[in-house]
C-alpha cells in the first residue's frame, strides 16, 4: 500500500502539501478549473435553444423540450460520477476522464454548428440535417455526461485538499468556488451571444454557432490542462472499493434481518440499521447512518430549486412584458438573469465578511441549517415580490375579448372626417386617416353600423374572442373591409406591426430584418414581429419611395397607415398615421430587481451553505455521493416545476407565484423541525474512533494471540521435553 492509499495517512499528507496564507496551493487550480468549466458550460447552454431553432430549424416546442430534458440530465448523471469516483477511479482519475468526454462533446457541438460540412449546394444551409442532428445530440449527451459527473466530485475534491483542523478555510474555499461558478457564467452568457451573432463561413457567411460552441469547448480544454497541472500538489483520496455496492448489501441486509426478527422477543436495536451488525463492519454502518441522515434531511430542499429555476422561465417571461429601457441602455428580456450571477459576486463577499461576523457578535449561533431555513425563506419573499410586479403588469396589459365577446376598432381610410354610429355607443366623429382610440367591446355576434351623412347603414358579423378593426373605405358606399388584430401581448418582447394601404396603387415595405411584401391599394399587410429600438421602413411605389422612422418600444402593436393622400419624398413621413392597437410595456424592468436579490441572497445562504454542509457531513469514503444527492434536489426541483405548472393552472400568473411561496414556506417549516432534530457530526472524528476501536481490539487480540502462542509454545516445550525424556529413557 503506497502513502496515498493509506486513510490513515491522508491527513499527515494534507497536511504537508505547499500553502499560501494558510490554504493549500492546489486549490488555486481547482478553482480556476471550475472557471473555466463553468464558463464552457453556461456559454453553450446560453445560445443552444437559438442553435436548435435557427441552425437545425427545430419549432419551439421541441427545441425548448430538448433543451430541459438536457437541462435535467445534466443534474441526474452527478449520481454516476460520484459512484466512479468513490467506488472505483478515484475523484482525481474520475474529474480526468470525464472533462475529456466533456470536451469531446463540446467539439462535437462545435462541428456539427459548422454549416459548410454538408452544404454542398452552397446555398447557406446545411444540406444533410440529420448529420448535424446526429452529431449534435451525441455531443449534448457526451456534455451532460462529463459535466454532471465531474461536479460533485470537483467540489468534493476541492473540500478533500483541507486537513480536518482547517474547517474555517474550508468554508472559505466553498465560498470561492462558488464565486468562480458565477464569474465564469456571467462571463460565457455576456460572450457567446456576440461571438453567435458574427458571421461567419468557408463558402457563404451565416451566424457563427461553431464560434459560439467553439470557445466554450477551448474553455473546457484549458480546464483539463489547469487541473493536470496541479496533478502534482492534490491530495488524492483513493477509493475504498466498491462502497456502493457495499452500502447496498448492508442495507438490504438490514432490513431482511429486521424482518426476519420482528417478532417481539427479540429485543430492539437503537437503529434500524443496527441489524446489519451480524454481518458487516460497524464503521460501515455508522458512515451509511451519517449519509442516510443527510439524505432524510434532504427531502424538502427540492422545493426550493423549484423557486430558483424559475428565473431563467416565468421570471424571464415576465421581463418580455415589462419595460427594458435603462437610460440609453436597453436591457432584452433574457438579460435580466445576468442580475443573478452580478450579485452572487458581490453578495457572497458581503455575507462571508460582513453579514456572518456581525451575526456571530450578535452572539446568535447562525448554524448552517439555520442558514439554509432562511435562505428558503427569502426565496419565497422573492416570488412574492415577482407577484406584487406581476399585479402592476396585469394593471397595464389590455383587456382582451373573452370567447363570448368581440372587439372593433375603426380606421377611416378616407380624406374626410366621418361620423359612426353603434349600438350602445355615442356618435363617434373619426378624422381623415385616423383610427379610434380603443376597441369597443360587444357582446352580440352582429351589430349594425352607420356611418357617414347622409348615412350608410350595414350590419357586420363579429368574430367571437376576436379583435378586429374595420377599415372604412373614403368611397364609404364601396365594401368595408374587416381586419384580424392580434389577441395577446407580443412574445419575447418583440413588436407587431402592420400597414394598410389607402392607396390606388401597390406599396412595398420593408426594413433590413422583415419584408411586408406588395400591399395591394386598399388592404393590409400581415404582422411583422419586429424588436426594440429605432426602426426606418423604406416604402416603394414604383420607383418612388419615402422613409419612416420610428422608435419601438417592448411589446407592442401597431398599424400603420397609407393615405392616398401621401406623397412620396423628403417629407412623407408626417402623412404616414400610426394607430396603437397594444401600448408598449410600461412597468419598469428595474422592478424585477427585489425579486432578484432576495432569490440571490436566498441562493447564497442555502446553496452555498448546502454545498458545504453536504461535503463537512459526509464520511470520507462518500464524499462525492452525497455531493451527487445534493445536486439530485436541483434535478427533481426541476421536475416539481413542471408538475406543479401543469397541475395548478391558475388563471393569473400572480395567484401562480403566490402558490410557490406559500408551498416554499410549508416546505420550510418542515424543514426547520427536521433541522432542528439534526445533531452536527464530525465524520473525521467518528471514522477515527471507530479505526481507534478497531486497532484497540486488534491490540488486544494480539495481546491474547501472543498470549497463546506462549502458552502453546511453553506446553509445547514441555511436551517436546517430556519426548525428550522419553527419548533418553528409550535411548537408556
Ligand atoms: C444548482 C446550483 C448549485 C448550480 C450553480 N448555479 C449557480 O451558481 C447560479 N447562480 C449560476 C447562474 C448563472 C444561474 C452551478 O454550479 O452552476
Amino acid at each position: 500500500m503506497t502513502d496515498k492509499e493509506d486513510p490513515k495517512k491522508g491527513k499527515e499528507k494534507r497536511g504537508t502539501s505547499k500553502e499560501v496564507c494558510g490554504y493549500p496551493l492546489s486549490i488555486f487550480f481547482i478553482v480556476v478549473n471550475e472557471f473555466c468549466e463553468r464558463f464552457s458550460y453556461y456559454g453553450m447552454r446560453a445560445v443552444l435553444v437559438l442553435y436548435f431553432k435557427y441552425f437545425l430549424r427545430w419549432d419551439d416546442d421541441l427545441a425548448t423540450s430538448i433543451y430541459h430534458t438536457f437541462v435535467a440530465l445534466c443534474y441526474l448523471t452527478p449520481i454516476l460520477g460520484a459512484i466512479v469516483a468513490d467506488s472505483w477511479l478515484g475523484k482525481f482519475k474520475t474529474i480526468i476522464y470525464l472533462s475529456i468526454v466533456y470536451a469531446i462533446g463540446q467539439v462535437a457541438m462545435a462541428v456539427s454548428a459548422i454549416h459548410d460540412i454538408t452544404d454542398t449546394d452552397r446555398d447557406g444551409t446545411p444540406d444533410n440535417m440529420t448529420f448535424h442532428v446526429v452529431l449534435s445530440m451525441v455531443g449534448l449527451f457526451l456534455i451532460a455526461l462529463g459535466t454532471g459527473g465531474i461536479k460533485p466530485c470537483v467540489a468534493a475534491f476541492g473540500g478533500d485538499q483541507f486537513s480536518d483542523h482547517q474547517d474555517r478555510q474550508r468554508r472559505t474555499f466553498f465560498s470561492v468556488f462558488y464565486l468562480c461558478i458565477n464569474g465564469g457564467s456571467l462571463l460565457s452568457t455576456i460572450i457567446t451571444p456576440i461571438l453567435r451573432a458574427q458571421d461567419c463561413g468557408i463558402h457563404s457567411q451565416q451566424k457563427c454557432y461553431s464560434l459560439a460552441f467553439g470557445v466554450p469547448a477551448a474553455l473546457m480544454l484549458v480546464a483539463l490542462v489547469v487541473f493536470i497541472v496541479g496533478s502534482g500538489m492534490y491530495y488524492k483520496a483513493e477509493p475504498q472499493g466498491n462502497i456502493m455496492l457495499d452500502v447496498c448489501k448492508c442495507i438490504g441486509f438490514a432490513i431482511k434481518n429486521r424482518y426476519r426478527h420482528r417478532s417481539n422477543q427479540y429485543p430492539k436495536r437503537q437503529h434500524w440499521m443496527d441489524w446489519a451488525e451480524e454481518k458487516y463492519d460497524k464503521l460501515l454502518i455508522a458512515q451509511i447512518k451519517m449519509v442516510l441522515k443527510v439524505l432524510f434531511l434532504y427531502i424538502p430542499l427540492p422545493m426550493f430549486w423549484t423557486l430558483f429555476d424559475q428565473k431563467g422561465s416565468r421570471w424571464t417571461l415576465q421581463a418580455t412584458t415589462m419595460n427594458g429601457h435603462f437610460g440609453s441602455l436597453v436591457i432584452q428580456p433574457d438579460q435580466m438573469q445576468t442580475v443573478n450571477p452580478i450579485l452572487i459576486l458581490t453578495l457572497v463577499p458581503i455575507m462571508d465578511s460582513v453579514i456572518y461576523p456581525l451575526i456571530n457578535k450578535c452572539g446568535l449561533n447562525f448554524t448552517p441549517l439555520k442558514r439554509m431555513t432562511v435562505g428558503m425563506l427569502l426565496a419565497a419573499l422573492a416570488f412574492v415580490c415577482a407577484a406584487l410586479v406581476q399585479i402592476e403588469i396585469d394593471k397595464t396589459l389590455p383587456t382582451f375579448p373573452s370567447t363570448s365577446q368581440s372587439q372593433l376598432k375603426l380606421l377611416n381610410m378616407g380624406s374626410e372626417t366621418v361620423t359612426v354610429k353603434m349600438p350602445g355607443n355615442d356618435p363617434l366623429n373619426l378624422a381623415a386617416a385616423q383610427a379610434s382610440n380603443e376597441y369597443f367591446t360587444f357582446e352580440a355576434g352582429q351589430i349594425d353600423i352607420s356611418i357617414g351623412h347622409p348615412e350608410v347603414r350595414n350590419t357586420i358579423s363579429l368574430a367571437k374572442g376576436q379583435r378586429q378593426t374595420l377599415l372604412i373605405p373614403s368611397n364609404i358606399t364601396e365594401e368595408w373591409l374587416m381586419t384580424d388584430d392580434i389577441t395577446s401581448k407580443p412574445q419575447e418582447g418583440n413588436n407587431a406591426i402592420r400597414f394598410v394601404n389607402g392607396m390606388n396603387t401597390t406599396v412595398n415595405v420593408s426594413i433590413p430584418a422583415a419584408n411586408f411584401g406588395l400591399i395591394e391599394p386598399f388592404s393590409y399587410s400581415n404582422y411583422s414581429l419586429i424588436k426594440n429600438g429605432k426602426v426606418t421602413f423604406t416604402l416603394w411605389s414604383g420607383s418612388q419611395s419615402c422613409e419612416y422612422s420610428t422608435d419601438f418600444g417592448f411589446g407592442s402593436s401597431y398599424t400603420f397607415f397609407i393615405p392616398s393622400t401621401l406623397v412620396f419624398g423628403p417629407n412623407c413621413q408626417e402623412s404616414i398615421t400610426a394607430a396603437e392597437d397594444i401600448k408598449p410595456n410600461s412597468v419598469h424592468m428595474a422592478l424585477q430587481i427585489p425579486q432578484y436579490f432576495f432569490i440571490t441572497a436566498g441562493e447564497v445562504m442555502f446553496s452555498v451553505t448546502g454545498l458545504e454542509f453536504s461535503y463537512s457531513q459526509a464520511p470520507s469514503n462518500m464524499k462525492a455521493v452525497l455531493q451527487a444527492g445534493w445536486l439530485f434536489t436541483v434535478a427533481i426541483g426541476n421536475f416539481i416545476v413542471l408538475i406543479v405548472a401543469e397541475l395548478a393552472k391558475l388563471p393569473k400568473q400572480w395567484a401562480e407565484y403566490v402558490l410557490f411561496a406559500s408551498l416554499l414556506v410549508a416546505v420550510c417549516f418542515i424543514f426547520s423541525i427536521m433541522a432542528y432534530f439534526y445533531t452536527y457530526i464530525d465524520p473525521a472524528e467518528i471514522e477515527a474512533q471507530f479505526k481507534k476501536n478497531v486497532n484497540e481490539d486488534d491490540e488486544d487480540n494480539k495481546h491474547k494471540l501472543q498470549k497463546t502462542e506462549v502458552e502453546m509454545n511453553k506446553r509445547d516445550s514441555i511436551k517436546c521435553h517430556d519426548e525428550d525424556d522419553k527419548d533418553k529413557q528409550t535411548k537408556m
